[in-house]
């Protein structure tokens, strides 16, 4: 099939690469011209595993980009995958779909023959057929369920795991309203679901598409916060949370995934998510309790953190290693991560914060170029006073010796990931 993806970032790019891998003739439209070039060039603009042998092997042949939203006519189905970023009350922010949406549909006024937009975003239920297909219709003339067809098909893949996570999915959702819409998603998808090994494909409505990916994101994040929860209070009693967590997590219906307890969730999505599901909730009426105790666990975890480190050492003047900036290991983004809050406080506390990241240092120092920042943990810890540790990196748990040159050897480890030694004042969060 002829596909067309508008928005080439960390989902457009990985689902434009992995549908020229089961064999559609994919374009992705992008207005960011630098990033048009590193895919025509058979570079991934962005960095997942995977994700540059794909981009290299089908580029120039089953994957082009282009910044001309004219080229959508000659395909059979766009999908949108554009941000959805959050306003400062939580809500979600619509503009750039909105933006997305007039550019498609005035390029669609001039198609001939049927053409299906798919929201592949996240966005609040309704949106696809409240918000993006008027504006379709209006920019293209055309008519909704005649001459074009809307659909939703929620993403689930995870930074780090985005090209594995898309070709072997849980589950494929497809929203549709129409018999059209919901023949021409099962085309798109049949070739990626045969190879996957036939994964469970749910067909539904379009807002029960859009509901389900919040409800997903919701259930996850709600989940790692009542590990919190749980934790916290193991923690009061001087029990081992993990040997707790671990032998709930044996019960089929708890399940073992996601019960990682620690600073927090972070992310471009989970907090994002959850605030704009909330949003949109208390718009309809209701008020969703378990959703915004999650967020209220979570906010509160950086700060019991702190309190840790305070029973050991007042910050003010201190000189404190903070290992791990990115929101989670094995990647560099650092959106919402739980470094983030612990940084503010600890420079509020008039702390002397050094930062330490194996990806990610560039980043951060963009967001935070007041701080110091080391080439490894061991030059971090040098002759710092204390150490918290943000990011379950795996090379954490090799530290050692490093831990010696500290000036007083105080570690609070926000993911209990270092290895608990002799030598060191260990005081774990959970
Ligand atoms: N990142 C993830 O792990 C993930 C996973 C599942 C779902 N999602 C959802 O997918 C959506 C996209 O997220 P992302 O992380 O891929 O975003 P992103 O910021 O990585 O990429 C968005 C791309 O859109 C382009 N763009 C912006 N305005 C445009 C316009 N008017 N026309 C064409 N291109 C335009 C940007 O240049 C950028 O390349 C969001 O709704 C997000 O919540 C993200
Ligand atoms: O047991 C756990 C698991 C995760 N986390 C934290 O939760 C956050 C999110 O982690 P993860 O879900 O692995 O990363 P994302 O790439 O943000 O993926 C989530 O958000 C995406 C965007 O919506 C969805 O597509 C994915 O299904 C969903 O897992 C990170 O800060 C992790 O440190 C924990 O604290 N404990």
């Amino acid at each position: 099939m002829q596909l067309s993806i508008v928005g080439s970032g960390y989902v457009g790019t990985t689902i434009a690469a992995c549908f020229a891998e089961v064999g559609h003739d994919v374009v992705n439209v992008d207005i960011d011209e630098d990033i048009v070039a590193t895919l025509n060039d058979g570079d991934a603009p962005i960095h997942e595993p995977g994700l540059d042998d794909l981009v290299a092997e089908h580029a120039g042949d089953r994957l082009r980009a282009t910044t001309d939203y004219g080229a959508v006519r000659d395909t059979d189905a766009t999908f949108l995958a554009l941000p959805t970023p959050s306003e400062d009350d939580g809500h979600i922010d619509l503009s750039i779909m909105k933006a997305g949406a007039r550019s498609l549909g005035a390029a669609l006024a001039e198609k001939d023959g049927h053409h299906l937009v798919v929201t592949k975003s996240t966005v609040v239920p309704t949106t696809t057929e409240e918000v993006i297909a008027p504006i379709l219709e209006e920019e293209s003339g055309k008519t909704l369920g005649e001459d074009v067809d809307v659909g939703m098909n929620p993403e689930f893949l995870r930074e780090g795991s985005a090209v594995e996570d898309f070709l072997s999915p849980d589950k494929v959702v497809l929203g549709s309203e129409t018999e059209r819409a919901a023949e021409t998603l099962r085309d798109v998808f049949d070739p990626l679901v045969a190879r996957a090994d036939d994964p469970p494909v749910v067909e539904t409505g379009v807002a029960e598409a859009e509901m389900i990916k919040y409800a997903n994101n919701g259930f996850l994040a709600a989940k790692i916060s009542l590990a919190n929860d749980i934790a916290n209070i193991c923690k009061e009693y001087g029990i081992d949370s993990e040997e707790v967590l671990s032998a709930i997590g044996l019960d089929h219906r708890i399940g073992s995934a996601f019960l990682g307890a620690g600073v927090g969730w972070g992310g471009s999505c989970f907090p994002k998510d959850v605030a704009a599901i909330i949003a949109a909730a208390r718009d309809v009426g209701y008020d969703p309790a378990m959703l915004e105790a999650a967020v209220e666990v979570n906010d509160r975890q950086p700060v019991r953190l702190l309190g840790r480190l305070r029973e050991h050492l007042d910050p003010d003047g201190a000189r404190v290693a903070v290992l791990g900036l990115a929101f989670k290991p094995g990647t560099d983004d650092v959106r919402n991560s739980r470094a983030i809050p612990l940084v503010e406080a600890l420079l509020d506390a008039n702390a002397d914060v050094v930062g330490y990241d194996p990806v990610a240092t560039e980043n951060f120092r963009e967001k935070y170029p007041e701080i110091e920042y080391a080439d490894s943990a061991g030059e971090a810890l040098y002759g710092a006073d204390a150490a918290l540790v943000v990011t379950d990196w795996p090379a954490f748990a090799d530290l050692d010796a490093e831990f010696d040159a500290m000036a007083t050897p105080v570690v609070v480890d926000g993911r209990r990931i270092v290895t608990r030694r002799e030598g060191i004042v260990y005081e774990s969060l959970v």
